[in-house]
């Protein structure tokens, strides 16, 4: 074995040839040949990795692209030594190292001058320093001019805000995550409030509307019917090995806009940037996926942009194949530990999905359960300003489908734990209506098997105005996908029988919002507890402000997955989604409640997440779950010190 000296290595290997991976990787088998190359570990000091190296091109011709590559094994053996402090793995070394220690831009390749500036995990734009651009042969491809990284987040906030047009701004924050990651999550995390409605609901959902008209750099894994039987293959394709997370949609309900197909895409690339910038998961650790089984969305099938497959879902057996193909790829490619989160499936495979993998994978599904378990502390919290227990109150949805039934649900089971009353008996201060009326007895036997256990004793009542006056809920919760249906009649009639009625407006974008912020309160005369799926702007109303809160699943979704993953998961449980309820619901303080918030606002979510991923873990270790061990003594310090941070690296 040769011990070879990085920088040297560096300029004798690249020298401004770029290469894809795929060639590389080419390269690789046809010439592999172990030797050694002086890395930094997650300490930041010096050790020595056995690479794969293509060495008679690297060394015979200091201009042929060279590729490295770390051996499978080794780097498993490596692999406490690059973690940070034994959780979230800090596989390419993108966090442990402080500021003072130098470490090496590499990711399958080592990158320099034209193709570091292009590699958007390394790229530091303007930020690149002096020794630096002379380093790694930047000299001549940028400006002169030196800057920090918080001009170029002042720089790109300034640019960001002259566009009036949210798609546009959309537009500005993907290029950006494509050109340089860590001003990317740098500007997300310190501008959390401003950007989170472009990169997620409302702008993210006509972004995926227009997916294929605005498509330039294609994000995450596409995998289509035409790949059956090559699931793997597919995963073995992209660059970074250490999953931990993936999204997975499959684009049949994209919010509450329908059936998008392929370009439902946008979803799970912008709920893994709030993985990443809420949660403090690692953006190389996440995995976007969009799995096209065809789209019944005319206007995408005529749409000559539009980018998937020119044809009607498939269904059934051949439905059911390919995700099994794809779950097992998975588990196969990343191991047992990876978290699956399925996100915006239409409830006929959602429900049954979720069941048929929550005992052999680690999955969760957001619509479902992060959105049930979101809505749970919402009411916790809102029980300070209205009184009473949550068993004191009764709830009623417009929408019974994955959003209306999870939370049905979990709000049934969190008062079943509190008074020992049964499921069963706990489940009757809950009543849902869908598209047909109010679910009750008579409906039993045409209803779809979530819809069930909601079928109380109740004469039909088809409209839903006439359900809100005979069940007179002090809770009103909207899940159907349908704009302004809580109209001036529903909201009067709420305020006409409670004194604060909680009102919760849950359908994404804004366009499907059941009711708008000014509707609630104005209709109500201030009265309305109120909250949205969307963010709505604060409401002047009879002169006083009203701040309404923002009741999404992206509250719990971070750092549930980053609970799970500290503490080793290996499956979920309802009891985890508890956890996480009661640690939002902490959260809210007097201040918040004194300006009627039942959220705490997101500017601090990533403390918010922390506290939400010690309470996950530590039910997760409760149950016997966890396969971390030991068990962190102070997990939120240790949920802490597990995130990853935007901050730039130096480069030797
Ligand atoms: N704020 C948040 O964090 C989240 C918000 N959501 C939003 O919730 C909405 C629903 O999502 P999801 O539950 O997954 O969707 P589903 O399709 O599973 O359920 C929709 C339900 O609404 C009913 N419905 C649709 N239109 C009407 C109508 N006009 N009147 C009465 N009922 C109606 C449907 O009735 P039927 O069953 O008869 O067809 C169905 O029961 C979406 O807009 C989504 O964006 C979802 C997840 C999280
Ligand atoms: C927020 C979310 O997950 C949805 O609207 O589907
Ligand atoms: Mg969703």
């Amino acid at each position: 074995m040769m011990s070879l000296n990085t920088s040297s290595f560096v300029k004798n290997s690249i020298s401004g040839v770029s290469m894809t991976q795929s060639q590389s990787l080419r390269l690789l088998s046809s010439a592999k040949r172990p030797t050694v190359v002086a890395m930094v570990n997650g300490n930041g000091k010096p050790e020595q990795r056995n690479m794969s190296v293509s060495m008679d091109s690297a060394v015979k011709d200091v201009n042929a692209p060279v590729a490295v590559e770390v051996d499978g094994n080794e780097a498993d053996d490596k692999k406490q030594t690059t973690a940070v402090g034994g959780g979230v793995e800090d596989v390419y070394g993108e966090d442990s190292a402080t500021e003072d220690h130098f470490i090496t831009p590499w990711s399958v390749s080592v990158a320099s001058g034209y193709s570091l500036l292009r590699d958007p995990h390394h790229n530091k734009g303007l930020a690149f320093t002096e020794k630096e651009r002379d380093a790694h042969y930047l000299r001549g491809l940028l400006p002169p001019v030196v800057v920090n990284h918080d001009l170029q987040v002042k720089k790109m906030m300034h640019n960001i805000r002259q566009y009036q047009v949210p798609l546009q701004r959309y537009q500005a924050m993907m290029d950006l995550q494509e050109r340089n990651e860590r001003l990317f999550y740098k500007l997300l995390i310190e501008n959390v409030e401003e950007l989170l409605p472009i990169v997620y609901t409302p702008t993210v959902g006509e972004a995926c509307q227009k997916y294929g008209s605005i498509f330039k750099t294609p994000q995450g894994l596409f995998i289509s019917l035409k790949d059956k039987g090559k699931i793997l293959e597919i995963l073995k394709n992209w660059p970074q090995k250490k999953i931990q997370v993936i999204v997975v949609t499959d684009g049949e309900r994209i919010l509450g806009l329908g059936d998008l197909g392929c370009q439902g895409m946008g979803i799970p690339v912008g709920k893994l940037s709030l993985y990443t910038a809420l949660g403090g998961i690692r953006p190389s650790a996440c995995l976007p996926v969009t799995i096209d089984v065809g789209t019944n969305n005319e206007e995408m099938l005529n749409d000559e942009f539009y980018i998937g497959l020119r044809q009607r879902r498939a269904s059934g057996q051949e439905y059911a194949e390919l995700m099994s193909e794809f779950m097992s790829a998975v588990k196969q490619n990343y191991g047992e530990k990876v978290l699956i989160q399925f996100e915006d499936f239409a409830n006929h495979n959602a429900f049954d999905l979720l069941e048929k993998y929550s005992t052999t994978h680690l999955v969760f599904n957001d619509d479902i359960q992060g959105t049930a378990s979101v809505v749970l502390a919402g009411l916790i919290s809102a029980l300070k300003l209205v009184g009473g227990s949550l068993a004191d109150h009764k709830f009623l949805f417009l929408g019974a489908g994955e959003a209306g039934t999870g939370i049905a649900e979990l709000i049934a089971l969190e008062i079943s734990k509190q008074t020992g009353a049964p499921l069963d008996e706990t489940r009757k201060k809950v009543w849902l209506v869908d598209s047909k009326g109010l679910i009750v007895k008579s409906r039993l036997n045409s209803l779809q098997h979530f819809k069930k256990p909601w079928a109380h004793d109740h004469e039909p009542v088809s409209k839903f105005l006439d359900a809100v006056k005979s069940i007179r809920p002090t809770v009103l919760i909207g899940s159907s996908g349908a704009g302004q249906t809580f109209t001036k009649d529903v909201v009067e009639a709420m305020a006409s029988f409670n004194e604060k009625p909680i009102i919760l407006a849950l359908s994404n974008p804004t366009s499907q919002s059941e009711c708008t912020a000014e509707q609630a309160y104005t209709w109500s005369e201030g009265r309305a507890i109120f909250a949205s799926g969307s963010p709505f702007a604060p409401v002047e109303y009879n002169g006083k402000v009203y701040v309404s809160g923002q009741s999404n699943n992206a509250y719990i979704f971070p750092g549930f997955g980053l609970g799970l993953i500290i503490s080793g998961a290996i499956r979920v449980h309802d009891d985890m989604l508890l956890a996480a309820s009661e640690a939002l619901a902490e959260q809210v303080t007097q201040e918040h409640f004194d300006n009627g918030l039942i959220y705490p606002p997101f500017t601090n979510i990533r403390k918010i997440s922390a506290h939400i991923a010690a309470k996950v873990a530590a039910k997760v270790y409760e149950l016997g779950l966890a396969s971390r061990l030991p068990q962190p003594e102070n997990l939120v310090a240790y949920a802490e010190s597990c995130m990853y941070s935007p901050k730039y690296r130096n480069y030797r």
